[in-house]
């Protein structure tokens, strides 16, 4: 992962988890994002249009960070790139997907919840992980308690997270961004609900210049 992309997930604090039924509507969800001032995106492989639906995206929007989520098997970490994600998520550590994107120049940003599965992927050199499922784990005073021993270790926090505790998770130091599809959810996706989703984007907006850190 370059520093350049982590400084700006950083910098936008949240990521829309997309999952997309129609990989046509990547282009005008696209143009939301990078219209709103959120241009990054995680595109679940919960579809098939997962990988068109990247591909679009980023075609038409290559300003915008586009990762591929819920990437389970090397295969798609392999088409997520090909389709220009710029990194990968899961949502476990699956040592054999890890070890093929270590292999294979794909970056991954792969699934813990608990510090065996912390110290498993430090030691393959990741220090960028995914606290999934966050809320379930035991939220914010789990990953505070995750999080001390490992100090080299910063967090994406993704699964229960919404506007009403995503700053609490944001006031820990080492989170980087926090995932979460209410955002966008796949519902409003499908309706093309533009305005929910534009309106979801300017709450977050309202409440990260509010934000201290
Ligand atoms: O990996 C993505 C998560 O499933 C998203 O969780 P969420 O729907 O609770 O935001």
């Amino acid at each position: 992962m370059t520093q350049s992309i982590v400084d700006t997930l950083s910098s936008l604090k949240v990521i829309p988890v997309i999952q997309i039924n129609r990989a046509e509507d990547a282009i005008w969800l696209g143009e939301i994002l990078t219209q709103n001032q959120l241009p990054v995106a995680e595109i679940t492989f919960r579809t098939p249009a997962a990988a068109k639906a990247i591909k679009l995206m980023h075609e038409h929007f290559p300003e915008l960070i586009l990762c591929a989520g819920t990437v389970l098997t090397a295969q798609q970490a392999d088409i997520a790139k090909e389709a220009g994600a710029s990194f990968v998520i899961s949502p476990g550590y699956n040592p054999s997907t890890v070890d093929y994107c270590l292999n294979n120049g794909i970056d991954i940003v792969p699934g813990i919840n608990n510090p065996s599965q912390v110290e498993v992927a430090l030691e393959k050199g990741l220090t960028l992980l995914k606290f999934f499922p966050a809320e379930a784990s035991g939220g914010v005073k789990m990953l505070k308690a995750l999080a001390s021993p490992y100090t080299q270790a910063q967090f994406m926090p993704t699964g229960g997270i919404s506007l009403n505790n995503v700053s609490d998770y944001l006031a820990i130091p080492q989170v980087v961004a926090c995932g979460g599809s209410w955002i966008a959810t796949a519902d409003t996706i499908d309706k093309q609900d533009k305005e929910t989703i534009v309106n979801h984007i300017q709450n977050i907006h309202s409440l990260l210049k509010t934000h201290k850190g």
